[in-house]
């Protein structure tokens, strides 16, 4: 049986005439947990933008649950219950705590809604204390807090993060890898982009290293151990 959720397949994405990505291929099982890591400019963001269908690849395939999604727009990715945590956490100005998670929440397309506003509440409490205050008077460590929390909302099957902890202080940190560890224990599969190899390793099982838009590293938490060195070099600036 084929237990892959997410396959990208020979993904080669251009900006203009510069060629980002070249020839990626990853695979993430059902349920389980991946992390893409790289240095800076070496096509993370351009990887997560290319399966969301932000950007449109010039060739390759991104498959969900077995379907080619390659050529779908975004929206209808997002309605085969794959979210999206952009690195920014994308807060609108306007709308307060509850309205986000409000706007965001639905069923899942069979029809799951296990994810709903008080299970979001009881896996994030620092919300409730913030309900009635715009996402913008939040702390950096709360927005990404409400981020995922609107992911979780729309009940995905697949939840990818770009830059999970950047710019957070280090006991935040430990918060949003908790909280993706649950996310995780529930069901979800997670992508997760970050730099801490040693937080990704504890929570991921499969990990991708990318150096200048090829896959460098493919491998188990315990392939990686074994190669920890070689993966340091070539996230090291
Ligand atoms: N819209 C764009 N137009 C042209 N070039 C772009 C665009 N977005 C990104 N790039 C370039 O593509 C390359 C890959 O960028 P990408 O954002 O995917 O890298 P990244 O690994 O996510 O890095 P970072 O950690 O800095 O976000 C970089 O050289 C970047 O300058």
């Amino acid at each position: 049986m084929n237990n892959s959720l997410l396959e990208v397949k020979n993904l080669n994405t251009l900006y203009g005439r510069s060629h980002i990505l070249h020839d990626l291929s990853f695979c993430l099982d059902k349920g389980k947990s991946m992390s893409l890591m790289g240095r800076n400019g070496m096509g993370k963001t351009t990887t997560l933008k290319s399966i969301l269908g932000i950007v449109s690849p010039r060739s390759g395939h991104v498959y969900f649950d077995g379907e080619d999604i390659t050529k779908l727009p975004t929206w209808k990715r997002m309605r085969r219950d794959i979210a999206y945590v952009p690195e920014g956490r994308g807060m609108f100005h306007n709308l307060t705590v509850k309205e986000h998670l409000q706007m965001a929440a639905r069923p899942s397309s069979n029809g799951d809604k296990s994810w709903d506003f008080d299970r979001v509440m009881a896996t994030f409490p620092r919300l409730q204390e913030r309900l009635s205050n715009l996402g913008t008077e939040l702390s950096g460590g709360e927005q990404q807090m409400l981020a995922i929390g609107r992911a979780l909302a729309t009940n995905p099957r697949l939840m990818i993060l770009d830059e999970a902890t950047e710019g957070l202080a280090p006991l935040i940190r430990e918060d949003i890898w908790n909280v993706i560890a649950t996310i995780r224990e529930s069901g979800i599969s997670t992508l997760v982009v970050d730099k801490n190899i040693r937080a990704l390793r504890k929570l991921c099982d499969h990990h991708v290293v990318v150096v200048k838009g090829k896959v460098h590293f493919s491998g188990s938490s315990e392939e990686l151990a074994q190669n920890l060195q070689e993966v340091e070099t070539a996230l090291s600036v």
